[in-house]
């Protein structure tokens, strides 16, 4: 049998914070789609005959708005509606039809479309993810077993502690203050290249960091930097 997903898709980390998304469906799987666009900032609005618990409870959250009525097309083609202009939609109701529609719809306006029960018409699938503070690791199968995807995403979620998260604050820190302050682009590159190989993951995991850090700070400011 042919595998009727991605074949070769292409990974990006897209800027959603504020952003307008329409998911149309109000169940398990509606949920889980909801629950990662607002760790990605958008602003969600859910059309559903049903919701679930969990998006009831959304409902108190700021960037959230539900509406409980049957999928209708004006919805997303009404310009002079609250429904025009969504950058991304999620077709997640259980109703093959209907989730074809809203991805039909969505193609011809260009809008980015998941169909959580048809890869094969999906022009974006939702990878399993694991967050360490600015650290994102996404982990998908292209469609062929998400569940596969979910066990690996598990195994990174184990072998990258905590501690990644102050690591990234920490270099993403640096390389800003290097970025400043060293002109010469392969001088930075070395630098870049030599911070990875400090210890610093175990001083932050023995305690040690924040003292270590202090000085390293002292030492950089007294360094001609060229
Ligand atoms: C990663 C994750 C993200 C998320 O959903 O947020 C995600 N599915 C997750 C879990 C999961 N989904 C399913 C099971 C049950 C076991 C199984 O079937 O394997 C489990 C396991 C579980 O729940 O543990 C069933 C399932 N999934 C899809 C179909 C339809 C089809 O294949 O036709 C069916 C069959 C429905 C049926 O037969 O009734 C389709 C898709 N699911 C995807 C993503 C996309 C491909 C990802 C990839 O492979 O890269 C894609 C193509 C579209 C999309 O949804 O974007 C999330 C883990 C989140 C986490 O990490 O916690
Ligand atoms: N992509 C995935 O990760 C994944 C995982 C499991 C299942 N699925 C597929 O996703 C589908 C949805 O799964 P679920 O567990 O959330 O289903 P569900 O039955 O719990 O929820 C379906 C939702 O769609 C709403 N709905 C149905 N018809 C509608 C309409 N015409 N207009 C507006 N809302 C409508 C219902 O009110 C309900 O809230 C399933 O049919 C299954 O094929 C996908």
């Amino acid at each position: 049998m042919e595998l009727t997903t991605m074949n070769h898709p292409y990974p990006i980390m897209m800027n959603l914070s504020g952003r307008r998304c329409l998911v149309v469906g109000g169940g398990a799987v509606a949920e889980r789609k909801v629950k990662s666009l607002l760790q990605a900032g958008a602003r969600v609005t859910i059309v559903s005959t049903e919701f679930t618990e969990g998006i009831i409870e959304m409902e108190n959250h700021a960037e959230v708005v539900l509406y409980r009525q049957t999928f209708h097309p004006s919805i997303m083609i009404d310009e002079s509606s609250d429904f025009a202009s969504y950058i991304l939609v999620v077709a997640a109701t259980n109703d093959a039809k209907v989730n074809a529609h809203v991805h039909e719809i969505a193609s011809r306006q260009g809008q980015l479309v998941n169909v959580v029960d048809q890869p094969q018409l999906s022009s974006f699938i939702v990878p399993s993810v694991v967050r360490r503070g600015k650290l994102v690791i996404a982990v998908s199968t292209g469609g062929a077993s998400p569940s596969a995807a979910r066990k690996i995403a598990q195994e990174l979620d184990n072998a990258y502690g905590e501690e990644y998260e102050t690591y990234l604050d920490f270099l993403s820190d640096l390389r800003l203050l290097i970025q400043s302050r060293v002109a010469d682009k392969q001088a930075r590159q070395r630098v870049f290249k030599e911070m990875l190989e400090w210890d610093v993951l175990a001083k932050i995991r023995g305690g040690t960091f924040e003292s270590w850090k202090e000085k390293l700070y002292i030492t950089l400011e007294k360094e001609p930097w060229m």
